[in-house]
């Protein structure tokens, strides 16, 4: 049962087919199994596991369940749950265990959902290839000699070996989008405001929002629906109904107006990548859907914008690890400045100095007005210039990822390299808006991934437009060898 999708397994706990309780063991053998090789969690909660997934039969026997209930779910180590680590892939949270669970955490249990555990991910999210956790590099079940993309590299991974049928990403540059499109799952960046930040560790804040990962976009709105929604809890979270998004599903799509952003089948886009986007694209206008070429022209300062203005709020977010309050700290210390200094030393990897130092030089007086301020400015243009493509046309198409998996090590000397990478993913995040990656098929055995962008609050159409190419094509059925 494995293979089958979150809402086919919903259906069969509905009719009977099986218990929760069954589903949820044979997917604990398989993270067994597998998981050795992948290294997609970094926890595993087999007897919490199996104590909910009773509790969810029982819910079931007594006529209480809801859609959600008795399915098995994995959550980014991002996402704090009580009484299990919560490590953001981070040696300074090695040993933290968070007294509350974040709320998106909240709403799946609620809902009945089964929590097989935390998967792996970049260290506090920052990076895109998985490579930068502390519990070692996540690999790719199309190609174990290559990354699954990131930071959300662990859910992606599980996901594609079907190792779980559904996780939670986050996405501040394109963590649940880049991650879905290397490992050929379907993974959804909600509008910032979409899904409660509470409990969720901070990285960039005006930036990060959690979202689904799965294996469909019709699982996809399954999970939305239960995670989304307003929060008193984070001032951030948006006021707005959620609508049913299953429901949503099955629209034809005839009238829709597709906008291709001419700046996103430019320089640096691989040839066979552009080849499966634009078939994917024309599978769109033969199931009734008109192109029209449209333009984002500050596209390509969108890395450079992101990546002053992440890190900055990155060195804010983080100054709270300081070795008192939270986390890791060293041995003996001599003095306060001594905790200091060798506790976040010692804590934080590589690529999270490197982040707090720009982020930290980018805000200090006499820079804030030439960085900060002025990637603020060009967030704006970048904003402005998406809501004026959005007055003609419903949805944005382009590539996820310029390429697709590249190998292990092969990015890890050279961050700007990595951060290249982000180059049609993060400028949806300085916007605020959503989008979605789906699979639209292969280069050489690897998955390439379909971007679709839509306006504010417009997820129902986003997973109805995906939803349809997928009734009607099979990249998303397909499973890495060795995992079917
Ligand atoms: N967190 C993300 O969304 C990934 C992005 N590549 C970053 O490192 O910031």
């Amino acid at each position: 049962m494995h293979h089958l999708t979150l809402a086919e397994l919903a259906a069969g706990l509905a009719a009977g087919d099986f218990s929760s309780r069954e589903l949820t063991e044979t997917l604990l053998n398989r993270v067994q199994a597998h998981d050795g090789d992948l290294n997609s969690f970094i926890t595993v909660c087999p007897e919490r596991a199996l104590a909910q997934a009773d509790a969810a039969d029982a819910r079931r026997a007594a006529g209480r369940a809801g859609p959600l209930t008795g399915l098995p779910v994995a959550h980014k180590d991002i996402f704090c749950t009580r009484g299990l680590r919560t490590s953001a892939g981070s040696k300074m949270l090695d040993a933290f265990v968070a007294p509350y669970d974040a709320t998106v955490v909240e709403r799946l249990d609620a809902a009945g959902m089964v929590l097989l555990g935390k998967t792996n991910m970049d260290e506090f999210a920052m990076g895109s290839s998985n490579e930068s956790s502390h519990y070692g590099p996540v690999r790719n079940p199309w190609d174990t000699a290559t990354v699954p993309g990131g930071s959300s590299g662990g859910s992606a991974a599980a996901l594609a070996a079907r190792l779980v049928p559904a996780a939670t990403g986050t996405d501040t540059g394109g963590s649940i989008r880049q991650p879905a499109a290397l490992s050929g799952i379907t993974g959804l960046k909600p509008t910032y405001g979409r899904v409660s930040r509470w409990g969720m560790i901070a990285y960039a804040s005006s930036l990060d929002q959690g979202g689904p990962m799965a294996r469909s976009a019709e699982d996809c709105a399954l999970l939305l629906g239960a995670m989304a929604g307003f929060d008193p809890r984070d001032s951030t979270s948006a006021q707005v109904p959620v609508p049913d998004y299953a429901a949503a599903l099955g629209g034809e799509l005839a009238g829709l107006r597709i906008g291709l952003p001419r700046e996103y089948f430019g320089a640096g886009l691989d040839a066979d990548v552009a080849r499966a986007v634009e078939a994917a694209i024309d599978e769109y206008r033969r199931l009734g859907a008109t192109l029209v070429e449209v333009s984002l022209p500050s596209t390509e300062l969108a890395i450079p914008a992101y990546y002053v203005i992440a890190p900055s709020e990155a060195s804010s977010n983080l100054a709270r690890f300081d070795g008192v309050r939270y986390g890791h700290r060293c041995a003996a210390p001599r003095d306060l400045h001594d905790l200091y200094t060798r506790s976040r030393g010692e804590g934080f990897g590589a690529e999270v100095k490197r982040r707090i130092m720009v982020g930290t030089y980018a805000l200090s007086a006499g820079y804030y007005d030439a960085y900060y301020l002025k990637a603020q400015r060009i967030r704006r243009l970048i904003r402005d210039e998406f809501l004026r493509a959005f007055e003609t046309v419903d949805v944005l198409m382009g590539p996820t990822s310029p390429s697709v998996a590249f190998g292990l090590g092969e990015k890890a000397d050279d961050p700007i390299a990595l951060y290249l990478a982000d180059i049609y993913t993060v400028a949806v995040n300085l916007a605020g808006l959503p989008a979605i990656s789906l699979p639209c098929g292969f280069k050489q055995g690897l998955p390439v991934g379909l971007q679709i962008i839509g306006r504010h609050f417009d997820e129902a159409r986003l997973l109805a437009v995906a939803h349809r190419y997928q009734q009607v094509t099979d990249w998303h059925r397909r499973a890495p060898a060795g995992y079917a």
